[in-house]
C-alpha cells in the first residue's frame, strides 16, 4: 500500500487542524505516526467517532449525577458530620471497630485511633498495662524476683516498640451493612482544606429511604460506644490546635483513673465545703433559682497556695468525684487569642470543670499597669474595689498575641459568656491577681492551701505505707499485705506472724484482707507519728513529703531513719534559695 497516498486521502483533517489536536492532546502527532507506521492504524480517520462518544460519556456522566442528585434528594437520607464536632470522632471510632469497614480496600493507616485524638488517649493502652501487670503478678509473690520483672520488662518494652495499627476508610464512598439496611459513609475534604490533613474534613453517613432514623439510630450508637468506653474515668481535654494556624479546639487528650478525694490531703471541711459547694450548685433546684433571679448560673472558684499543695489533685479529684468531665486551658500560650478564648468557652459542654492553671503567670495579672495592692479573694467584695478594677478593664492596652484580663473577665462572665461551666481557677500568689477578676461572681470561693500540718504528715506516712486493695493481684494479697514491713512491725500485728499471715480455719480471702489491713493500718500510724515526730509541720508541702517517702516506698523503716538528714538538707536548701531571691 502506498504510505503516502493513504495518508493524503484518509487524513480529514489539515495541518492546522493537526497542530490544534497536538496543543490539546499533547504527544497526538507522534502516537497518529507511531499507530499508522507500526499498525497500519489511522486514528485520524476514527477522531470524529472519538468526539462523538467523549461527548456522549461527558453528557451521560452529567445526566447521571442530574439524576442521582434529584433521586438522592427524594429517596436517600444523609447525615454531614464536620470535623470540628465531636461526633466526628464518635463516628470514626465506631467505623474503625466495624468488621465491614475494616475490610475495605482504600483506608488510612494510623497508629491513633482516627487521627483526631492525641496518643494518649489510646484506649487500650491501659488495658494492656493491666494485662502486663497481672501476667507479671500471677506469679508467686516470693519468686516476683528481678528475673520475673525483667521477663515483664521485656514484654512491655517489645510490645511498646510496636504501636497498634489503626484503620479508617480513605476518602471517597464507603458501603456497609447496618441493621439489614445498605449504608453509604463517604468521607471528603472540602474547599479550602490545607496542605495540613486534618482541616475541612466532613463525613457523610446515607441510607435509602426518606426517614433518617436509621442514621440517628447509628450516630447515637456510636457515641455510646465512644462514651462508653470511658467507664468511670475522668475524660480531660485541653483547649488546642491540630495544626499550626488552626483554629483552636477543644482536643481529648487522656481518660483517667478517678481520684479518690480521700487521697487529696487537705483539712476535711474544707474538702467537704469545696464538693458541697458544686454540689449545690448542680442542683436542679439552684438553676432554677439562678434563672428566676436572673443571676447568671456560672460558678468560680479559686485554689490557692504554693506549688505543690494539691490545688490540682483537688480539682481532678471533684471531677471524679462528679463524674464530671475536665477542660484544660493554658492562657499561657501566646498563640491564644481573645477569639479562640471566647469560641473554646462556647463549646463548652453544659456541665464541666474548666481549669485554668497557675493564672497569676499567664501574663493578664501583670497587664494592669503599676497600682496594684496586694488583694485577696475576701478583699474583692467591695464596690470600691470593683468599680476601680472595672474602670482599669476600659483603658487597658491590648497584648501582642495571648489573652489579655480584659479578654478572660469577658468569657468568664461577659454578655455573651456559657452558663452552667464551673470555673477552677489555680495561683500561687493570689496577691498578684487582679481584683476585677477576683470579685464575687468570678470568684465565687476560695480555697487556700498551705504546708503539711502534723496531722496532714502523718496522713500521708499512712496512705503511701498501708496496702490498698486495689495495688496488688488477687492470689497476692495475703502474701504481699505486709507491704514490706519487717518482720519487727508485722509481728505486732495480731494474726500476723514473721511477716507471714496466720491462716486458722478458711476464711473468705477479702475479709481476711480487710481485717489485716485494718490491723496494719493501726500499726503504721504508729510509725506515722514517729515520722511527724521528726518532720516539722508548716515546713514542707505535700508533693515534698510525697517525694521522699516515694524515695523509701517499700520500706517505711528506712524513711523515719533517714527523715531528719532528709529535713534538715532540705530546709538549708530553701533557705539558700530565699536568701538567693532577696538578695538578686
Ligand atoms: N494535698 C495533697 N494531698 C495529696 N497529694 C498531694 C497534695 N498536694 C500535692 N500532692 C501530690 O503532689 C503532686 C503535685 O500536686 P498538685 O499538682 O496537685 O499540686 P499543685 O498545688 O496543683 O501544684 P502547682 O501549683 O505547681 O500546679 C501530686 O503528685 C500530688 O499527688
Amino acid at each position: 500500500m502506498d504510505l503516502n497516498q493513504t495518508r493524503t486521502t484518509a487524513e480529514p483533517f489539515s495541518t492546522s487542524d493537526t497542530a490544534m489536536l497536538e496543543a490539546l492532546v499533547p504527544g497526538f502527532g507522534f502516537i497518529s505516526r507511531f499507530l499508522m507506521s507500526y499498525l497500519n492504524f489511522d486514528i485520524t480517520a476514527y477522531f470524529q467517532l472519538m468526539i462523538a462518544f467523549t461527548i456522549f460519556g461527558a453528557t451521560f456522566r452529567y445526566v447521571f449525577y442530574f439524576i442521582w442528585e434529584r433521586f438522592s434528594d427524594f429517596f436517600v437520607s444523609s447525615a454531614e458530620i464536620r470535623l470540628d464536632d465531636e461526633i466526628f470522632s464518635y463516628l470514626m471510632y465506631w467505623v474503625s471497630r466495624q468488621p465491614q469497614m475494616r475490610r475495605t480496600n482504600r483506608f488510612v493507616a494510623g497508629v491513633k485511633a482516627n487521627g483526631y485524638i492525641s496518643d494518649s488517649d489510646s484506649d487500650d493502652e491501659d488495658g494492656d498495662e493491666i494485662e502486663d501487670e497481672t501476667s507479671w503478678d500471677t506469679g508467686d509473690s516470693a519468686t516476683a524476683t528481678d528475673e520475673s520483672f525483667d521477663t515483664y520488662w521485656a514484654k512491655v518494652v517489645s510490645r511498646d516498640k510496636y504501636k497498634t495499627l489503626q484503620f479508617t476508610p480513605a476518602q471517597g464512598s464507603h458501603y456497609f451493612w447496618y441493621k439489614n439496611r445498605p449504608m453509604m459513609l463517604t468521607r471528603s475534604k472540602e474547599d479550602g482544606a490545607t496542605r495540613y490533613v486534618l482541616n475541612n474534613e466532613r463525613l457523610y453517613l446515607s441510607c435509602l429511604g426518606r426517614d433518617p432514623s436509621i442514621l440517628k439510630s447509628l450516630l447515637c450508637e456510636a457515641q455510646q460506644a465512644y462514651v462508653e468506653r470511658d467507664g468511670n474515668m475522668t475524660v480531660i481535654y485541653r483547649g488546642g490546635r491540630y495544626s499550626p494556624g488552626s483554629s483552636y479546639y477543644w482536643i481529648r487528650c487522656m481518660a483517667r483513673v478517678p481520684r479518690p478525694l480521700s487521697t487529696v490531703i487537705l483539712d476535711q471541711s474544707q474538702k467537704d465545703d469545696f464538693v458541697d459547694d458544686i454540689k449545690e450548685y448542680l442542683h436542679p433546684r439552684t438553676r432554677r433559682w439562678y434563672s428566676n433571679r436572673g443571676i447568671p448560673y456560672r460558678r468560680g472558684y479559686l485554689l490557692y497556695g504554693p506549688p505543690g499543695t494539691g490545688k490540682t489533685s483537688l480539682c481532678f479529684a471533684a471531677a471524679g468525684l462528679l463524674g464530671l468531665k475536665l477542660y484544660l486551658l493554658d492562657l499561657n500560650s501566646s498563640s491564644l487569642d481573645e477569639e479562640s478564648l471566647l469560641s473554646l468557652f462556647a463549646d463548652l459542654p453544659r456541665r464541666c470543670i474548666v481549669l485554668l492553671e497557675d493564672v497569676d503567670s499567664a501574663g493578664i495579672a501583670k497587664t494592669r499597669g503599676a497600682n496594684q495592692t496586694g488583694v485577696t479573694a475576701s478583699d474583692t467584695s467591695s464596690d470600691e474595689d470593683e468599680a476601680g478594677a472595672d474602670a482599669k478593664v476600659v483603658t487597658e492596652e491590648p497584648k501582642k498575641g495571648g489573652v489579655t484580663l480584659s479578654g478572660l473577665l469577658n468569657v468568664i462572665d461577659g454578655v455573651a459568656a456559657t452558663e452552667g461551666r464551673i470555673l477552677v481557677m489555680t495561683t500561687n500568689h493570689a496577691d498578684k491577681l487582679d481584683p476585677a477578676l477576683l470579685r464575687p461572681g468570678r470568684v465565687d470561693m476560695t480555697v487556700t492551701f498551705g504546708f503539711t500540718s502534723e496531722a496532714d504528715i502523718k496522713e500521708m506516712f499512712t496512705s503511701i505505707y498501708v496496702t490498698m486493695e486495689g495495688d496488688l493481684a488477687r492470689n497476692q494479697i495475703m502474701s504481699a499485705i505486709t507491704n514490706g514491713l519487717p518482720p519487727s512491725v508485722t509481728a505486732k500485728v495480731p494474726g500476723m506472724m514473721d511477716g507471714k499471715v496466720e491462716m486458722k480455719g478458711k476464711v473468705d480471702e477479702k475479709d481476711q484482707f480487710q481485717a489485716r489491713h485494718e490491723a496494719l493500718r493501726s500499726s503504721i500510724s504508729g510509725l506515722a507519728a514517729e515520722f511527724a515526730a521528726v518532720v516539722p509541720a508548716g515546713k514542707f508541702t505535700a508533693a515534698e513529703i510525697q517525694g521522699y517517702l516515694l524515695n523509701h516506698k517499700e520500706t517505711p523503716r528506712t524513711a523515719i531513719e533517714g527523715a531528719a538528714e532528709w529535713v534538715e538538707a532540705s530546709l538549708e536548701k530553701k533557705r539558700a534559695r530565699e536568701e538567693n531571691e532577696n538578695s538578686s
